[in-house]
């Protein structure tokens, strides 16, 4: 037999009898052709659930839970007490559904603990499990929390991408069994397989059915792709957060199709009473959470324990930190750190209570240098690199592990330039230490410490991809390094805020007290967003004190309203000693 290679993707095989095969490589046989097939089967007359998915998907059709599910146990290595009243409304509803369960996990709030014990509390019934995720790192989570529960497991994938301590508790394909018997067995007696969305090409999906099939990361991928496991399963559960990152789709056609439309968004959107939300998270400290709360969940998240809502920062050697950097001869850069005293943005980055931390460069450096700097597509701000870089170095010499440190910026440009500061300032070894990404790479990491450099600051006030935390009033415009603290968190959701496509106007929380004249009270009051509704608080008053009787009104006012109402307020309005002036705070 001869073969010839034929082009870059083929070759051609001659057998001897004249008969010529050619073999083509087929390139995405593991990407859009997988896809492709995904929605091909499930448009199918007589295929397994083909029709029950086209109802449920196509026709959004109500899915059925039962009233009370059949009795199932967590036990095993897991203790019952560490599941919390969200997390076990979730395992109900699961072991309740007929169709499909939906589980929204806020970040932190257990989503892998949770799909842990859905897959002991299905196992301990008998049932089969087919675990399914977007990448191989989330899917290896899961099975690392399962590991000392002795739950036979297959695990589809190559060997190179699968976690190093896998193999040690389930059997791998990437390994071959050595005996038929061998093979046999892992393929027909695993109760749970696991691999990623497009690892369902194996030939096992040819011979078995499962009875569930759980997506982690759901969220994040296209209906599409989703559709590959969720066909092998009699019921499915997704598990995801579609107000964390969206499948990432940049095709603007299949965009406007709705390709960036995961299947979890859509079902939950259409069917809130399928889903269970996670809303304990176990993450972030009470002001660190803040954030998330108020510009995505409503105020819906809450910290786990009190111990999660008050954890802070270790600053082990906070003085000698500060004294090396205010010494006449510190080898830190410390043009821009004015004072030894209080007042020093360091001293007040490093206070552990302090845990969110806003800088404007404004207070310590003059405007006009700090303003961003563009060169055709390049965006940096040379000063906000440097105040990074100190704030940065100052940390690790008050005792913060270089390597608990995170550092995140949106422009790529700002971040060559962070890396390269850093290095410069802090050293080559902590540099390397230092994880420095762009927003969108630094998803699902978890650091003590995020400093954002947002980069952006100029005369026309645009903020860039920061523009959305500014929304609810998080002053992230312009001149702001954002210093978080805390033990560990998540950074998907500064991420999500930087990506949502609305603009909405920044709020300031205003605290004084009004003073008007009685002449004209109630139509200055009346007319202006601030005042409107206080008429009725007014506190009628007589001045004297230039010998005349004038008469005024005051009333205490605090409330957040929009910057533009602020400014069309006449400030002479406001008065008192300088506790009661215009406070800006979120
Ligand atoms: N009921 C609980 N009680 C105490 N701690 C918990 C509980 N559930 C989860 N945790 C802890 O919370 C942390 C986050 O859990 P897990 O990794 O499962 O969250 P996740 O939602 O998957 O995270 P992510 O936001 O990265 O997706 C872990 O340290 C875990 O041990």
């Amino acid at each position: 037999m001869e073969v010839k290679i034929h082009g870059k993707n083929s070759c051609l095989v001659e057998n001897g009898d004249s008969t010529l095969y050619r073999i083509d490589k087929d390139e995405f046989s593991n990407g859009m052709a997988t896809v492709r097939n995904n929605l091909i089967r499930i448009m199918e007359k007589d295929l397994f659930k083909a029709k029950e998915l086209r109802e449920l998907i196509v026709d959004l059709k109500p899915p059925i839970f039962k009233h009370t599910s059949t009795a199932y146990n967590l036990s095993g290595p897991a203790s019952q007490a560490q599941i919390n009243v969200d997390q076990r409304d979730a395992i109900e509803k699961v072991m309740c559904a007929k169709d499909y369960a939906l589980v929204l996990g806020m970040p932190g709030t257990g989503k892998t603990t949770t799909i842990a014990h859905i897959i002991r509390a299905l196992v301990s019934q008998g049932k089969s499990v087919l675990l399914t995720s977007y990448t191989h790192t989330a899917v290896d989570n899961i099975l690392l929390k399962i590991e000392d529960d002795a739950v036979p497991i297959l695990r589809l994938g190559s060997v190179g991408k699968v976690h190093p301590d896998i193999p040690s508790f389930a059997t791998l394909s990437g390994i071959p069994c050595k005996t038929m018997p061998e093979l046999e067995r892992s393929w027909r007696d695993s109760k749970v397989v696991a691999t990623t969305c497009l690892g369902i090409n194996h030939g096992i999906f040819n011979h078995r059915i499962f009875d569930y099939c759980i997506v982690d990361e759901a969220s994040q991928i296209t209906l599409p792709v989703c559709l590959g496991p969720i066909r092998l399963a009699h019921t499915f559960v997704l598990v995801g957060d579609h107000y964390q990152l969206p499948p990432l789709v940049q095709n603007k056609e299949a965009q406007e199709g709705g390709l960036d439309v995961s299947l979890f968004k859509l079902l939950s959107d259409k069917h809130p009473q399928a889903v269970v939300n996670l809303e304990h998270q176990y993450r972030m400290a009470e002001d660190v959470m803040l954030l998330s709360n108020r510009l995505i969940y409503s105020g819906r998240l809450k910290c786990g324990t009190p111990a999660v809502a008050q954890r802070m920062l270790e600053v082990s050697n906070a003085e000698a930190a500060m004294e090396a950097h205010h010494h006449r001869t510190s080898t830190i850069t410390s043009q821009h750190c004015a004072s030894a005293d209080q007042t020093c943005f360091l001293r007040q980055a490093l206070t552990p209570s302090r845990r969110v931390f806003f800088l404007n460069t404004d207070t310590i450096t003059h405007p006009t240098s700090s303003v961003e700097v563009m060169q055709g597509q390049r965006i940096t701000n040379p000063t906000e690199s440097l105040l990074t870089a100190q704030l940065l170095t100052t940390l690790i010499r008050s005792g913060v592990p270089a390597r608990s440190i995170g550092v995140i910026t949106f422009y790529r440009s700002q971040l060559a330039l962070l890396r390269h500061d850093v290095k410069a300032i802090a050293g080559t070894i902590a540099a390397s230490e230092v994880e420095m990404h762009t927003a969108d790479k630094y998803q699902g990491r978890d650091k003590e410490v995020i400093l954002l450099s947002c980069v952006r600051s100029n005369e026309s006030n645009s903020p860039g991809y920061a523009h959305n935390a500014n929304a609810e009033g998080q002053e992230m415009d312009g001149n702001t390094i954002l210093k978080i603290n805390t033990q560990p968190s998540n950074y998907s959701q500064l991420v999500k805020h930087a990506r949502l496509p609305a603009y909405k106007a920044p709020k300031k929380l205003v605290k004084g007290q009004v003073k008007v004249s009685s002449d004209n009270a109630s139509s200055v009051l009346a007319s202006n967003p601030i005042t409107h509704d206080i008429m009725n608080d007014m506190d009628m008053r007589m001045d004297t004190s230039n010998g005349k009787e004038n008469k005024y009104a005051t009333a205490a006012v605090t409330k957040k309203v929009k910057s533009q109402d602020i400014s069309a307020f006449n400030s002479d309005e406001f008065f008192g000693d300088e506790d009661d002036e215009m406070l800006i705070d979120f």
